[in-house]
């Protein structure tokens, strides 16, 4: 069987309403492919602290989540199967710096299917473009 992971990833909005994007760098898994800023949840971790983990991390700032899955999404990759829960969240404290990824951008809700996104991220950005 396939093994299988749980990631958490954070969709964070500004006040002008655009979302925060970023790059997977060419050294990581699956990289050069666009996707939501978080990483996987440990053993014994609620998806929530761990959102909030990984993006202190990865981007050095502060999240406050907003306590509910906004989208889960179980997808099948060739080695293994991921299930993302995307979690809204809004930036508390802190500016994201890209200190893992390649590149950080910031997106109206229109613009995000320009992006290159990793497969399993693509339900989650459907239902972002849809909501507004
Ligand atoms: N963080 C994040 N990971 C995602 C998304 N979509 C998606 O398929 N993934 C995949 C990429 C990775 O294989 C895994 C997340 O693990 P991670 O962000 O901790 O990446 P990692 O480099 O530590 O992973 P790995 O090399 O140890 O496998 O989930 C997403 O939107 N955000």
């Amino acid at each position: 069987m396939k093994k299988q992971v749980k990631v958490v990833a954070a969709i964070i909005e500004n006040d002008q309403n655009e979302i925060l994007c970023a790059l997977r760098s060419p050294e990581m898994s699956m990289g050069n492919q666009w996707e939501f800023p978080g990483g996987k949840v440990e053993a014994n971790e609620d998806p929530y602290s761990a959102l909030v983990r990984e993006i202190s991390e990865e981007l050095g700032c502060t999240i406050e989540p907003s306590y509910e899955i906004f989208n889960d999404h179980t997808h099948e990759y060739d080695s293994f199967v991921i299930n993302l829960l995307s979690i809204k969240a809004k930036i508390t404290n802190g500016k994201p710096i890209a200190r893992e990824h390649s590149k950080l951008v910031w997106l109206q809700r229109e613009n995000l299917e320009s992006l290159k996104w990793a497969p399993a991220d693509l339900p989650a950005v459907k239902q972002l473009m849809d909501e507004k």
